[in-house]
């Protein structure tokens, strides 16, 4: 485990209850990224522009990372260039603020390649302007080199220009990629349902709890290509299932892309499953709700959303219902679910099935032949047949979208009793 302290400079005019808020949402964070906390400093803001600590603190700061052996001081506040130039350099320490700590996560969190690439632009775009600074820095003072930046060259900044430029094409290429994809699985007839909400509300948990129930039916291609899409049968009914990166608060502008990488699955989703951690407060799962809808309402008219209140073992039935009513519109189509032991999983999945893309059903008959005999097995794939049996032809009790039962029909010529 890496060991990091947390610093934070407090507003004066910020309450007690805040500022202590905003440390333990910090402390969260740096778990989060592999941080042990190995110690926390607070501030009242200094006058003193140069430092975000005054000057007395980092003393204090150099001192104490030595004593507690820190690999990283991280700041809530946001530092400026010159700052974490001063700050590292006394205390002969790597120095980061919340949203590298964001970058961090969002890393290790990566698992496609094209959310790879995009951490790797949010990083490298947050960066070019401290590159540039810290050059000047540098040849101000005329230092050669000092801690991790002894490498800066001129050529610096026109190197990460020149990434930035490669990554951006890279990504239209898989961007291409990925649209026949979505594509191509929604063709051959599966409905895409997508884990949203806030980080640590359990979404990996529940994702890994519905797929583990369920075998996977086919080995399908995709799933090599997209390591978080899982399929998943819903009472016989074939969806993909995708894991997302959590939200966080207060994402800076610049970091929205590489968040959109994630948001792009709830937005191409039949439905989405929007899960809050119940054991919060009322009004801490109130924002996060409000948040959540804003977030993703202009893209999600078409969306279904079941809102899975989760962590239902940390509560009474008591205090879940009273949170579950108290949250009313912000949580259409509420279900209480543990994800870790397993509580309200199917009445989960009936929520899921009821909200699934109406299929259609009816009763085929197909020659009994070798054609015949493939269609079936096609049909099998593409849709749920509840029933075959066999007499002069083969009769199949089908449910299907539109699209694969007018095909069958067209395969057949045979008559249809709809
Ligand atoms: N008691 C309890 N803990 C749970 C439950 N579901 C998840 N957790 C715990 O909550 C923590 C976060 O779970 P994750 O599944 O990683 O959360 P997540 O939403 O995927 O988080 P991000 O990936 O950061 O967005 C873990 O420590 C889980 O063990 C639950 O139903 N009950
Ligand atoms: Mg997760």
């Amino acid at each position: 485990m890496k060991r990091a302290i947390l610093v934070k400079r407090n507003d004066p005019r910020s309450e007690d209850h805040d500022n202590e808020l905003r440390l333990r949402e910090l402390e969260e964070l740096a778990g989060s990224a592999g941080y042990t906390v190995v110690s926390e400093l607070t501030q009242t803001r200094h006058p003193d522009p140069k430092y975000q600590v005054g000057s007395g603190k980092v003393e204090e700061l150099a001192q104490l990372v030595q004593n507690v052996e820190a690999d990283k001081i991280i700041f809530y506040n946001q530092l400026s260039t010159m700052q974490v130039y001063n700050i590292s350099e006394i205390c002969r320490c790597e120095v980061i603020d919340k949203f590298q700590l964001i970058l961090e996560i969002f890393a290790s969190r990566a698992t496609t390649h094209r959310s790879k690439l995009q951490v790797e632009l949010a990083r490298l775009e947050y960066e070019l302007p401290k590159a540039r600074a810290i050059v000047s820095i540098l040849k101000k003072e005329e230092r050669p080199g000092f801690m991790g930046l002894g490498g800066y060259e001129d050529s610096y900044a026109q190197d990460v220009k020149n990434r930035i430029a490669r990554i951006k094409d890279e990504l239209r290429d898989v961007d291409r990629d990925r649209d026949s994809l979505r594509t191509f699985r929604h063709s051959k007839g599966f409905s895409l349902v997508a884990l949203a909400g806030y980080t640590n509300a359990g979404k990996s948990t529940l994702f890994n709890m519905l797929v583990d129930e369920s075998k996977t039916v086919r080995n399908m291609l995709f799933t090599t290509l997209v390591p978080t899409t899982r399929s998943l049968t819903v009472q016989g009914r074939e969806v993909l299932l995708t894991d997302t990166v959590g939200f966080i608060e207060d994402l800076p502008h610049w970091m929205v892309d590489a968040f959109r990488s994630t948001l792009n699955e709830i937005f191409f989703a039949d439905i989405v499953l929007l899960v809050v951690d119940s054991s919060e407060l009322v009004e801490t799962i109130h924002r996060k709700l409000s948040v959540s809808h804003e977030t993703m309402w202009e893209q999600l008219q078409e969306v279904e959303i079941i809102t899975v209140f989760n962590k239902a073992d940390l509560l009474t039935e008591e205090e879940l219902d009273d949170r579950m009513l108290n949250l009313g519109y912000l949580a259409p189509n509420p279900v209480a679910v543990s994800a870790k032991t397993g509580f309200g999983i199917d009445a989960l999945k009936q929520e899921i099935r009821r909200h699934l893309p109406e299929w259609d059903r009816v009763q085929l008959s197909l020659p009994l032949s070798e054609e015949g005999m493939s269609t079936l097995s096609w049909l099998f794939d593409e849709g749920v047949v509840h029933n075959v049996d066999y007499d002069d032809s083969i009769n199949i009790d089908l449910e299907a979208r539109e699209s694969i039962i007018s095909k069958a029909k067209s395969f057949t010529g045979k008559k249809v009793n709809q």
